[in-house]
């Protein structure tokens, strides 16, 4: 479990991370997102000791980081996967990693099998391709058989192929009861790997769910009829919210199915189409980080 307490960083006068409190839970992945520059990274850093909150707390199943005696047997993560030593083969790297945290020689071998890089164990680090570098983070990451991960956009640059495979290994972790936090700017992509969301802007936390709530609460009627100008004056004067969708339809949301069914009745507009559709997480993320997105393009 990972829980953040009013966690706050400020690099001078800005305000990167600000007051997040949320908690990351076991057997679930938490897909963590927001846009370019909403403070990802830097919550990631302070949750592995790389920096240091100007406020705030974050613990690690129950203990700061740098309280962890061996901190690759209880979180493990990857931040940039290109961080390793070019000249170093892909078995010294990880031999290196275990010895540092009391590990078994015999680990390396087990998590090189696990990321399918057995085979090009002895090759040096530094010719790997992204995908075989990505891999490589992982087999680091799963190095100390870790009850928590964290991983950094692991999906980032890889092929159709790599993000099936990681995907499948990132759903196999939470499964086996691990603590996974995965941060990334793919909405589709988390749509089909994480559980719950945690969503931040500007430093700030805007929603956190399971990730059915976020396309649900984005849920909206549509409405195809002959007569959509004035039909969508008589749904405003009952409350609802109406934006044009495609083809002159109707995105009315305010108002659920049958009302609108109703209003159309009592005023005798013939509709073509009535339905509900649920929003994708794509647009339901562009909803929520609509105002952190434009205040940062603004400065
Ligand atoms: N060491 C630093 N000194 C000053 N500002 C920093 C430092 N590290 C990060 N920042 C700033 O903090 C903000 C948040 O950066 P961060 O990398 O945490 O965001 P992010 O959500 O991970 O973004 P991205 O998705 O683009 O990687 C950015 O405006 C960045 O410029």
């Amino acid at each position: 479990m990972i829980q953040l307490s009013g966690l706050t960083k400020r690099y001078g006068e800005k305000l990167v991370v600000d007051d997040l409190t949320f908690t990351v839970r076991p057997g679930l992945v938490t897909g963590f997102l927001g846009p370019n520059g909403a403070g990802k990274s830097t919550t990631m850093r302070m949750i592995l000791g790389l920096d240091l909150p100007t406020a705030g707390t974050v613990t690690v199943n129950g203990r700061p980081y740098h309280e962890l005696l061996h901190p690759l047997r209880v979180i493990g993560s990857m931040l940039d996967s290109r961080a390793v030593h070019p000249w170093r083969s892909a078995y010294k790297h990880l031999l290196y990693l275990a010895q540092s945290n009391d590990l078994p020689a015999s680990r390396v071998d087990e998590v090189l099998h696990r990321v399918g890089l057995a085979d090009v164990a002895r090759r040096r680090a530094g010719a790997f391709s992204l995908g075989m570098s990505q891999r490589l983070g992982l087999a680091a990451a799963l190095l100390g058989d870790p009850p928590v991960l964290l991983l950094d956009e692991p999906v980032n640059g890889l092929d159709p192929e790599g993000v099936r495979w990681i995907r499948t290994l990132i759903r196999g972790l939470a499964a086996e009861g691990r603590t996974v936090l995965v941060s990334s700017h793919l909405m589709s992509e988390m749509a089909l790997t994480a559980d719950r969301l945690v969503v931040i802007g500007k430093g700030r936390l805007i929603a956190e769910g399971e990730l059915g709530e976020f396309t649900e609460t984005g849920a909206a009627v549509v409405v195809r009829t002959p007569d959509a100008a004035a039909f969508a004056r008589r749904l405003e004067l009952a409350g609802a919210h109406v934006r044009p969708g495609e083809g002159g339809e109707l995105l009315v949301t305010g108002l659920g199915m049958p009302d609108v069914g109703r209003l159309a009745c009592a005023e005798s507009v013939p509709l073509y189409e009535l339905a509900t559709r649920r929003v994708s997480l794509e647009e339901a993320f562009m909803d929520l980080t609509r105002d952190a997105v434009e205040y940062g393009a603004a400065r």
